[in-house]
């Protein structure tokens, strides 16, 4: 039977064994939301990168750049970490390259070892869980955090992704996840408003944004890493 276990922060990830395994990296607010957005609604590759400076070069190759540091769009960027910008298929067949607070650093050392990376969301929740079904891999949920701090909300994804797939597992983060995922059930919404980065967005008036991160399998997207950038499965 196939496993899954739960890592809480990305700076815990040397601790766990990754050969082998299919990662599912998670930053709900709002890295992973928006890239699954973004993809759903026609954007062409998005490729995670590390530092501001080094997405800024991806301009001259004819790329969108998306830059976010502090919850804030960066100065001379095309776009934020806004899921809502990629709506109405404005973006489609365009290439984004993008750098996020925690997002983009999460996926960086995920590739690193993976046998597989993919992008989870509620957004894309059981599209995602059944791809999993299909697959002979283990899996590893990724959670981005908060600059290598755990948060609740990346972790109540793996708790319920993990419910969705209903596998064994010996991992007290997931089993912590998944009880806590079942007591909250359609009251999502209500319970992570109260999240620490769900507050910290409210300060720069994206409700919306929460709101939007925060509903359930609105694509029925499979979105991975391949050797050119974030790509949707086809
Ligand atoms: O843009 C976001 O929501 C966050 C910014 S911060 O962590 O609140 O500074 O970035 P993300 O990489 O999506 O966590
Ligand atoms: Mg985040």
């Amino acid at each position: 039977m196939k496993t899954i276990e739960t890592c809480v922060s990305p700076d815990l990830l040397e601790l766990h064994e990754l050969t082998n395994k299919t990662v599912i990296v998670v930053d709900i607010f709002r890295a992973s939301s928006t890239i699954v957005t973004a993809l759903s609604n026609g954007v062409n590759t998005i490729l995670p990168v590390k530092d501001l400076d080094q997405c800024k070069a991806y301009k001259e190759k004819g790329w969108l750049i998306a830059g976010e540091r502090n919850g804030k769009q960066a100065e001379g960027f095309d776009l934020g970490n806004s899921p809502l910008a990629y709506l109405n298929l404005q973006f489609a067949e365009e290439n984004v390259a993008m750098t996020t607070t925690n997002g983009t650093r999460a996926i960086s050392l995920a590739r690193k070892q993976a046998a597989e990376v993919l992008i989870g969301s509620f957004l894309n929740l059981h599209a995602t869980a059944n791809y999993l079904q299909n697959s002979t891999n283990d899996v590893l949920v990724l959670c981005a955090g908060w600059k290598g701090k755990f948060n609740i909300e990346d972790s109540l994804y793996a708790g319920a992704l993990s419910l969705a797939l209903n596998w064994k597992h010996d991992c007290d983060a997931t089993f912590a996840m998944e009880s806590l995922y079942r007591q909250v059930g359609t009251n999502l919404s209500d319970f992570l408003q109260k999240a620490s980065h769900a507050k910290r967005l409210q300060n720069h008036d994206l409700e919306k944004d929460i709101n939007f991160c925060l509903g359930i399998d609105q694509y029925n997207s499979v979105v991975y890493l391949s050797d050119e950038g974030l790509k949707l499965k086809h």
